[in-house]
């Protein structure tokens, strides 16, 4: 078990490496040594995935198991205090440092062979204003027409978001284009639920093909795969449908992968938990991919 371990983790640092070459950035390994132990830490009641109890239950740092849930009012206190110290230090960030990590990120998703060999996905349209990870690269290459080296066969079905109401409902609905995209009330580019010729648009819940990949945004994260959010819910309100859709049918899970500036990412229990929260299977970094997960690490090294 630990040489296979540790034989993982070593071809991970090996991917981190080529990664971070390719975006002229310096590799840390250490990261993924810290995410191999937090994560074996985490499953070791939970051998194949992390659960939100699990996480209140390292965040209270205590050995009683199950753990006393702290009231949730509080936790919904402490969040909103985090999120507006990251706003803030969002906000201050460097634009030319913002930009090296955005296209840093994004290559080192778009080198990685989980990417390369999904074949419908889900992913946000950043949002300049809300300062999040840049995914416009990723888009364009996604949605290139020919597509890159001619391979009809890698062409990637892309599913983006769009907010139904403010009661945490999200869709995500099928997209060729960015001409697809229109602003909404918050400013984000988002579909219409119906294209330019009145045909209804694909949503994901109700395709008959899995995705293989979500890409997600967040205000922070940590390497146990904590993530916060918005506050708007809409992001564990549909990883958790996705995930009962998928069991329900018998689909592999998709990987939950996060983008994150370096400053987004925080020390072990910084970040609340609520039992809602879905933890992310890895995180994509300028330093590399941190896989979390057991089905990160598979994913990673395959
Ligand atoms: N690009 C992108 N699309 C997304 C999300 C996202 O986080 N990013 N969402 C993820 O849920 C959904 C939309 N949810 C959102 C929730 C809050 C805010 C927002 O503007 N929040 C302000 C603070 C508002 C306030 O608290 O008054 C902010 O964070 O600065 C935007 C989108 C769906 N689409
Ligand atoms: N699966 C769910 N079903 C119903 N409500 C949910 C679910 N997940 C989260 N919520 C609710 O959404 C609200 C916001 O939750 P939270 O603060 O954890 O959001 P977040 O992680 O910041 O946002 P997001 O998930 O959109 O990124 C809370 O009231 C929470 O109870």
């Amino acid at each position: 078990m630990w040489t296979s371990a540790l034989r993982q983790e070593a071809k991970v640092v090996a991917l981190i490496t080529q990664a971070c070459a390719y975006s002229n950035s310096t590799p840390t390994p250490l990261t993924v040594t810290s995410s191999l132990n937090y994560y074996n830490k985490l499953t070791s009641n939970h051998p194949t995935f992390i659960s939100p109890r699990s996480f209140v239950s390292i965040m209270n740092n205590n050995s009683t198991y199950p753990p006393e849930q702290p009231h949730l009012d509080s936790i919904f206190k402490q969040k909103r205090v985090l999120r507006s110290k990251v706003r803030q230090t969002l906000k201050s960030m460097d634009p030319s440092l913002r930009s090296h990590e955005d296209n840093a990120i994004q290559n080192i998703v778009l080198e990685a062979p989980w990417f390369k060999s999904c074949q419908r996905l889900c992913a946000y349209i950043s949002c300049t204003a809300l300062r999040e990870v840049s995914t416009s690269k990723l888009l364009s290459e996604i949605l290139q027409t020919p597509p890159k080296d001619g391979d009809v066969e890698m062409v990637k079905k892309l599913y983006v978001p769009r907010v139904e109401d403010k009661n945490c409902n999200m869709r995500m609905f099928h997209i060729s284009s960015v001409d697809d995209l229109i602003a909404n009330s918050m400013n984000i580019l988002e579909p219409a639920p119906v294209d330019a010729d009145g045909n209804e648009r694909e949503d994901v819940l109700q395709a008959n093909e899995p995705v293989d990949l979500l890409l997600l945004p967040g205000l922070a994260f940590d390497r146990s795969g904590r993530r916060m959010g918005r506050g708007g819910g809409y992001y564990d309100t549909f990883l958790k449908k996705y995930q009962e859709l998928a069991k329900e049918r018998n689909w592999r899970q998709p990987l939950f992968v996060a983008l994150s500036y370096s400053l987004q990412i925080m020390d072990e229990g910084i970040i609340p938990v609520t039992p809602t929260d879905v933890p992310v299977d890895a995180l994509v970094s300028p330093s590399g991919v941190i896989p979390i997960s057991q089905a990160a690490f598979d994913r990673c090294t395959k």
